[in-house]
């Protein structure tokens, strides 16, 4: 049985948070970097992170932090990345030390910008990661609802399946019940396009479309997100799996969803900088609406809801006109 070593987390958010309340449980010992110096004094003061899910309390003697991701990489061997993607480079331009023996996860539902990979493609590509040292961590997973223990169903996603079960071994208790898939690009996708339908969700609810017209609207996205995942990655899959159906459907219809929310503003009218501004936290969706068009400008899929989201947050052509398009295409 594959063992995954000593476990650190990097990123300082509320999924980042969430994950290492999961392992902490598990391991007793866990790294942690962060960007912010004065974010680690505070989280050793208070015994909780001071600005994400504040209500998770930690045994702080478990947690080594550190703002060196040198010092973290060398130390650890299995390397959790849960930075908002826009961040992933910068964090990682920092790099002395060689990353390619790690074990790494990608927790990010976004995909690395300007490059347009997913993020184990850019580990893989650009820092020569092999597939088989590469996981991702997918699923319907509100990090507000983890912290509150309630049950949450979590995919990893491995080319070896072996390193996957490990990982999914940690993970699981009482209120965490986990699978593995082979389909990592696959689980990558689909969780950025989720997060595209989420936003759109979010408009048309800003814009009073109701519940029935919301089913529709989810009813196509994975139609959309299914033909989409078949021409870049033709892979035998169930695309009804919590990983990729279950994942559209919470963000897309819970109110802890930031997608969602970031959505319901543009639908109101708002502007992109100032729903972003109300925001605080990140919607990734946002990212992903321009990485996923210009990716797809290879890919010829047809993606009318992808299409459409872009129109409005990057061509800035009203919610009303474009929604209004979209549903005389929907069946
Ligand atoms: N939240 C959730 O429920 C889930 C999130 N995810 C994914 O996890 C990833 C991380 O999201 P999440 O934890 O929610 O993020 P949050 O919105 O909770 O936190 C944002 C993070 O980004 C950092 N940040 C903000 N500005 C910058 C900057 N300019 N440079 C570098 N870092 C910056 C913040 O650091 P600081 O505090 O120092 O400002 C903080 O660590 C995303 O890809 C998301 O899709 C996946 C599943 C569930
Ligand atoms: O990925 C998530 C739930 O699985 C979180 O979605 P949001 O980023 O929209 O909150």
């Amino acid at each position: 049985m594959y063992d995954c070593g000593k476990i650190a987390i990097i990123g300082g958010g509320s999924w980042a948070t969430a994950i290492a309340k999961i392992v902490v449980q598990h391991t007793h010992q866990l790294g942690w970097y962060m960007r912010r110096e004065d974010r680690i004094d505070d989280f050793r003061r208070l015994g909780h992170n001071p600005a994400y899910l504040i209500g998770v309390h930690f045994d702080v003697n478990e947690l080594s932090f550190s703002t060196d991701i040198n010092k973290i990489v060398d130390t650890y061997d299995t390397l959790v990345f849960v930075t908002p993607s826009p961040y992933l480079k910068n964090h990682l331009k920092k790099l002395k030390t060689r990353i390619k023996d790690k074990f790494i996860i990608t927790a990010i539902k976004g995909i690395v910008p300007d490059e347009n990979l997913v993020c184990s493609e850019y580990f893989h590509q650009v820092y020569d990661v092999p597939y088989s040292n590469l996981a991702c961590l997918g699923g319907p997973s509100h990090a507000e609802e983890v912290a509150l223990e309630r049950l949450s169903y979590l995919t990893v996603g491995c080319s070896d399946n072996e390193k996957a079960q490990a990982f999914a071994d940690i993970l699981t208790s009482d209120y965490i019940k986990t699978k593995t898939s082979s389909d990592v690009v696959g689980i990558e996708y689909a969780s950025v396009l989720k997060n595209v339908y989420a936003i759109a969700a979010g408009i048309c609810s800003g814009l009073k479309y109701g519940d029935n017209f919301q089913s529709v609207l989810m009813s196509n996205s994975i139609q959309e997100m299914s033909r989409f995942l078949r021409t870049v990655h033709p892979i035998d899959r169930n695309v009804d799996d919590s990983v990729y159906l279950g994942d559209l459907l919470v963000t897309g219809y819970s109110n802890f969803s930031r997608n969602r929310v970031f959505g319901t503003m543009i639908g109101k009218g708002y502007s992109v900088k100032s729903a972003q501004i109300e925001m605080e936290m990140i919607a990734e969706g946002f990212f992903g609406t321009k990485c996923m068009k210009e990716i797809n400008r290879h890919c010829h899929v047809n993606m009318p809801i992808l299409d459409a989201i872009y129109n409005i947050l990057y061509e800035r052509i009203s919610p009303q006109v474009e929604i209004k398009l979209l549903t005389d295409s929907f069946r």
